[in-house]
C-alpha cells in the first residue's frame, strides 16, 4: 500500500523554487533516505509533503484533515526544543494524543505503545527522568520515541541521528529498519551516507530541489555523483560489514 505519494510537489522561496517538482511515492517495507548536501531542499520537502509548507503540486498527506495526518504519519522535526521539563514518559506519552479522545487518561493500549517505544530507544531507565535535564542526544532519543509513540504507518524523521553517538546513530537506524521490516514506511532524512547506504532500501538524492537519482542506495552513490552533487572525492566500498562511503577529499 502506498504511503505517500508526491507529485510534482513545488516549493518556492521569491522566485526560486527550492523543491523543484519532485514526485516520489513510499510504500510500506520502504526505508527511504533522503540525502542530498546542504540547502537541497531535504527539510522543505519533508515539511511540504505534511501539508507544512505552501507548495504547488500534489501531497496524499497534505489534503488530510489534521488528526487523519497525525495517524497516518509522524514527525520528527530537525530542531528539538524541549519546552517543559516534562517525565520522559509523560513527553513520548504525547505521541498518542491523536489517538486518545481529549483529555482521556492513558489506555493500555496508549501505555503498551509507551512502553514499547521507549524500549525501542533504550530509554527504560530514564523514563522518570525530567526531559529537559538530558543531554542533546538523549533527549533526541526521547522525540523519536515520541514520533514511535504515536505508531503511524508512516514515520518521517528529519536528520534524527545528528549530535547522536555512533552507537546510537546504528541503533536508531536498525530500528527504522526493523519498522520497514515489519510493514510500515520510513522517510528519513540523512547526511552519513554510509548509514544511509546500509539501512535504507532506497535513497532519494536531492540536488537544488531536484530529484536528482533515485534508487537502491549503491546505485544512487555512484563516485560520480558524489562529486557532482556533494563535491566530494570518495571512496564506494562493499565491505562484508556493507556498503562503506568513504569521503577522502573536497573537490573545488
Ligand atoms: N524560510 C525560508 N526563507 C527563504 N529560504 C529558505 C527558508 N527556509 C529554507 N530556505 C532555503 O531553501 C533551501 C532548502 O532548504 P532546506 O532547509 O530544505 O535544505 P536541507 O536540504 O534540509 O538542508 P540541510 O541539510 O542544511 O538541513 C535552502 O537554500 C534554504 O536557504
Amino acid at each position: 500500500m502506498t504511503l505517500l505519494s508526491l507529485q510534482n510537489l513545488t516549493v518556492r522561496r521569491g522566485e526560486c523554487p527550492v523543491v523543484d517538482a519532485v514526485s516520489l511515492s513510499l510504500a510500506e517495507g520502504d526505508c527511504v533516505g533522503l540525502i542530498g548536501p546542504n540547502g537541497a531542499g531535504k527539510t522543505t520537502l519533508m515539511r511540504a509533503a505534511l501539508g507544512l509548507l505552501p507548495h504547488s503540486g500534489q501531497s496524499s498527506l497534505a489534503t488530510l484533515p489534521a488528526t487523519a495526518r497525525a495517524k497516518a504519519a509522524a514527525w520528527m522535526p530537525q530542531a528539538r526544543d524541549i519546552a517543559w521539563p516534562l517525565e520522559v514518559e509523560t513527553l513520548v506519552a504525547l505521541g498518542r494524543l491523536p489517538h486518545r479522545p481529549t483529555g482521556s487518561r492513558l489506555r493500555p493500549e496508549d501505555r503498551a505503545a509507551v512502553d514499547s517505544a521507549l524500549t525501542r530507544m533504550g530509554l527504560d531507565s530514564f523514563r522518570s527522568r525530567s526531559a529537559t535535564a538530558l543531554s542533546g542526544g538523549e533527549q533526541a532519543r526521547v522525540l523519536i520515541a515520541r514520533a514511535l509513540a504515536q505508531e503511524t504507518p508512516l514515520l518521517m524523521a528529519d536528520e534524527p541521528v545528528a549530535g547522536l553517538d555512533p552507537a546510537a546513530q546504528i541503533a536508531t537506524l536498525q530500528v527504522f529498519r526493523d519498522l520497514a521490516r515489519e510493514g510500515r514506511g520510513v522517510l528519513v532524512s540523512l547526511h552519513d551516507l554510509t548509514l544511509a547506504a546500509r539501512y535504507c532500501t532506497r535513497l532519494v538524492l536531492l540536488h537544488r530541489g531536484r530529484l536528482a537519482a533515485e534508487g537502491p542506495p549503491m546505485e544512487v552513490l555512484t563516485p560520480d555523483r558524489l562529486a557532482q552533487v556533494f563535491h566530494l572525492n570518495a571512496q564506494v566500498l562493499e565491505t562484508d560489514h556493507g556498503p562503506l562511503i568513504q569521503p577522502l577529499g573536497v573537490l573545488s
